[in-house]
């Protein structure tokens, strides 16, 4: 399975960045890839003055984009996110085409980014966002797909699930930033893979200095023995990553974890 992480600039043109982001699915198909992945917002400046005036509702001029050059290249593609407008709410959201342009899944961020680091990035989603409440994972003839957004990846529970599903790979739409991704970025992704012995797929947009909220890019493919496939640096670039799904089962049969977990012990019980 090959995936096309596509590490895109993000303007302040709504339109402008959907056409782009669509010519760069093209580019991933031309490349051989399966599945095209967007980052977090990826055409909305991440910034809470932005995304309810970025928003759209079901069917916006967004989605239909992504759903008919999905259909046009036969290709997957995971939407990155996006300000979804539903009952005078905003959501986060990622919508997932299939390779008739239909739509597969489409997951609303959970766990809304809400941090303030003394001396570093301060961020409140949670002033405009709302958050979702399903986990969400779909099928794909290559198996099953788990998908979150960005804060979404730091809560183990949630990717424990995803793979106790049956996942394959966790796919995230994100967009860390110059505080905690030098600190966290790679080392998140390494661990939920570790952890669950599955692929991690991260997204990110491209670094723009200017920017009210700066990117750490650094998209990055890792497999299930924590090894970095590849990854990118902060510029504008299409990553493939190539996937030997077979590595899943190899990696979980030579170190049983997820079968050897006693699940018979795990209660906080009593002191
Ligand atoms: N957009 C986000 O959710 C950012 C998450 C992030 O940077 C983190 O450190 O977590």
């Amino acid at each position: 399975m090959r995936v096309a992480l596509i590490q895109m600039s993000v303007t302040a043109d709504r339109a402008r960045n959907i056409t782009a982001a669509c010519q760069h699915i093209r580019r991933a198909a031309e490349g051989g890839a399966d599945m095209a992945v967007l980052p977090e917002m990826f055409c909305c400046p991440y910034d809470n003055g932005c995304f309810r005036a970025y928003g759209e509702g079901a069917g916006g001029p967004a989605q239909m984009a992504l759903s008919q050059t999905a259909a046009e290249l036969g290709i997957y593609v995971v939407g990155g996110s996006l300000p979804e407008l539903e009952g005078g709410k905003v959501y986060n959201t990622s919508f997932v085409y299939g390779r008739r342009g239909e739509l597969l899944a489409k997951h609303r961020k959970v766990h809304l980014f809400d941090i303030d680091v003394a001396g570093g990035q301060r961020f409140m989603e949670s002033d405009t966002l709302s958050p979702g409440d399903q986990i969400t994972t779909f099928d794909t003839e290559f198996g099953l797909m788990g998908l979150c957004i960005c804060f979404d990846l730091r809560f183990e529970e949630l990717s424990r699930c995803m793979c106790l599903r049956g996942c394959q790979a966790i796919i995230v739409p994100a967009a860390f930033n110059m505080t905690t991704g030098p600190a966290h970025w790679e080392l998140l992704f390494r661990q939920r893979a570790v952890d669950n012995q599955c692929f991690t797929l991260g997204c990110a947009p491209a670094r723009d200095e200017g920017a009210g909220y700066v990117s750490y890019g650094n998209s990055i493919a890792v497999d299930p023995w924590g090894t970095v496939l590849c990854r990118a640096d902060e510029k504008e670039t299409i990553l493939h990553a190539d996937l030997d799904l077979a590595r899943i089962q190899a990696v979980r049969q030579q170190l049983p974890i997820l079968s050897a977990r006693r699940t018979d012990l795990y209660e906080i019980g009593e002191k």
